[in-house]
């Protein structure tokens, strides 16, 4: 695991694109593994300058996303297809056709979860995940409990999880679905590469679980200690409760300076 400390969330995006932008200009033809949330942002933003004013070329980029709420129109503006267009997706030169993103509306749910497992591997599997953490610890919508081994799925949202959401359904927690379907840990372990961001004090008790915790299940993102390469990206207040901060600092200011491109 590498942890960047970052005096901010711009800081951490800057770096976390930095890093996608030099997986796609080694390999024009990577699969991205994207997420939602407020969390990446700030680095989608990044990478459409990048697109626009450097010249990355996403034409032989191919995405899947981590997770879709269950009854939710493709058009619905909380449905997370929506939101990667508006965000990332419409800025860029990327392929419609290379665009995954589970379908909440299909009426074969475990079929096309079969479905998209075999995309991914037909495109040859995940270069580079992009992972958000929720308050309490999931990644993508596996929720505590989830098994390690699962693959994408259908999903019921915690309680916890409803009511951090609801901030996008204008604050009413009836109106945030109660089911999902989601990459599962799986899906995410088999991923070449994680790279994980988390801003602000309501993340750093996820955090201190997910990086110095013991490997639980109630604590979804802590099996990433497991994962060959895995990048987390934070910020101070994220940062706050790790009690080898010291450490992470230290690592990072010790590199020599052609590894410090993150
Ligand atoms: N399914 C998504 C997660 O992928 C995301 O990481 C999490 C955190 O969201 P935010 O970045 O807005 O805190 O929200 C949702 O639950």
């Amino acid at each position: 695991m590498e942890v960047i400390i970052t005096k901010d969330c711009m800081t951490a995006s800057t770096a976390a694109a930095k890093t996608i932008s030099k997986l796609i200009r080694d390999k024009p033809n990577a699969v991205l593994g994207l997420a939602t949330g407020s969390t990446p942002l700030p680095l989608y933003s990044e990478l459409i300058r990048m697109h626009r004013e450097e010249g990355l070329d996403f034409s032989g980029v191919t995405t899947f996303n981590l997770d879709e709420y269950i009854g939710l129109a493709r058009d619905h503006p909380q449905s997370y297809n929506y939101f990667m267009w508006e965000n990332l997706l419409k800025h860029i030169n990327i392929r419609t056709e290379n665009v995954h993103i589970p379908d909440g509306t299909t009426d074969d749910v475990p079929g096309f979860c079969k479905r998209y497992e075999e995309e991914i591997l037909l495109a040859g599997g995940i270069d580079l995940q992009i992972l958000g953490i929720g308050s309490d610890g999931h990644i993508g919508f596996n929720e505590p409990g989830s098994s390690f081994a699962s693959r994408t799925r259908i999903k019921t949202l915690t309680e916890q999880t409803v009511a951090d959401n609801a901030r996008f359904f204008d604050g009413d927690e009836q109106d945030v679905p109660r089911h999902c379907i989601t990459m599962g840990i799986g899906t995410i372990m088999d991923a070449r590469m994680n790279l994980l961001l988390a801003f602000g004090k309501n993340k750093s008790k996820a955090i201190s679980a997910t990086i110095e915790g013991p490997v639980s299940a109630m604590t979804p993102a802590s099996i990433l200690q497991h994962h060959r390469t895995v990048r987390i990206f934070i910020d101070e207040a994220a940062a706050s409760e790790l009690k080898r901060q010291h450490y992470y600092r230290w690592v990072y200011n010790g590199k020599p300076a052609w590894q410090q491109d993150v």
